[in-house]
């Protein structure tokens, strides 16, 4: 279904973006993986060749619009073309928000929410021009809407995300672009671990959370995620798919 397409996956060094890369990769996809950090790259394109994939790291901070314009003619430079783009790429940290500096603020919005509107701008006006269509999927978390104590930044910007994917979805539906959200729920990944379950209590506690009693694994995400990208999902768009073991569903009173 991804053979002769290509994909580019912010955050593609790690974690979800690194299991969606491989599993685009896995399916025949071309996997165009950036990041800021060259190294983390590097090891997510050699687990694509050891599986027989193609894929290559452009090194990009996604809040630098320029550098995001550059990533999308490295991508088709290479590769001729792009068919999808993952906005998977953010930063997160639990601090309550009116202790929160102007510039803690800044940090994570303009990651999340700045740099999947830098991507999303650069790879439509590619698909525009190829008169292709494509489709575009951002990584969120369900306080998008029902928000979360700690982490306003991070609620806020997804929110934002999610408004866009709306948005977006409405105009560039005539040009056959689809863009739809994932949330998932806390998902086995260094990144988040160190972000917002750094110690064994935390970590009780979030699982505590969720009624399925588990975390996710990255490969459930990007198991959900290809059906999203993918042609099986050919009339959704403007769209949330949920996978968190039922944990935004279950903050109720009575049940388990
Ligand atoms: C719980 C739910 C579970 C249950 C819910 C489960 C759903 C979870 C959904 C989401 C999960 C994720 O996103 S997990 C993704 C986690 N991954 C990451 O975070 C990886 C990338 N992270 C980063 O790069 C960094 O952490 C980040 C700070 C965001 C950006 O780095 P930068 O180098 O750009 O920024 P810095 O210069 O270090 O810092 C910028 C400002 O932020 C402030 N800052 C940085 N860390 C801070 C901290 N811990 N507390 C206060 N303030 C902080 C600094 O002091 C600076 O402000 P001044 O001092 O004023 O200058
Ligand atoms: N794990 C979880 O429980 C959940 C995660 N999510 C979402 O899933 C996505 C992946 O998170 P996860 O895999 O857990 O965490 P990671 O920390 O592993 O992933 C974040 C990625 O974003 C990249 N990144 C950060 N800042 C920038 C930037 N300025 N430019 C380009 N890339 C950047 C990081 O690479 P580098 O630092 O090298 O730039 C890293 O690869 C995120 O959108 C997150 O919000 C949603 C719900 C739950």
């Amino acid at each position: 279904m991804f053979t002769d397409r290509t994909f580019i996956v912010t955050g593609g060094g790690s974690g979800i973006g690194r299991a969606i890369a491989l599993a685009l990769g896995a399916a025949g996809a071309c996997v165009v993986v950036t990041g800021r950090t060259p190294e983390k790259l590097d090891e997510t394109v050699a687990l694509l060749g050891e599986q027989g994939a193609d894929g290559i790291a452009v090194p990009t901070d996604v809040r630098d619009p320029g550098a995001v314009d550059a990533l999308v003619e490295a991508a088709v430079h290479h590769y001729g073309a792009v068919h999808g783009l993952v906005n998977n790429a953010a930063g997160n940290f639990v601090a309550p928000g009116i202790d929160l500096s102007p510039n803690g603020w800044k940090a994570v919005v303009d990651i999340v929410l700045n740099g999947s509107f830098y991507c999303t701008r650069a790879v439509a006006r590619q698909m525009r021009n190829q008169g292709t269509g494509g489709s575009i999927l951002s990584v969120i978390a369900s306080y998008a809407w029902h928000g979360h104590p700690g982490t306003v930044h991070s609620a806020a910007a997804k929110a934002g995300v999610l408004a866009m994917t709306r948005t977006l979805a409405v105009e560039l539906a005539p040009l056959g672009i689809r863009l739809n959200c994932i949330a998932p729920g806390p998902t086995e990944t260094k990144g988040a671990g160190a972000a917002l379950w750094a110690d064994d209590t935390a970590r009780a506690h979030v699982l505590s959370s969720v009624p399925a009693g588990r975390f996710a694994d990255p490969t459930e995400v990007a198991d959900a995620s290809l059906f999203v990208l993918g042609d099986r999902a050919s009339y959704m768009t403007g769209e949330c798919l949920t996978l968190d073991g039922g944990q935004w569903l279950g903050k109720q009173v009575y049940g388990q």
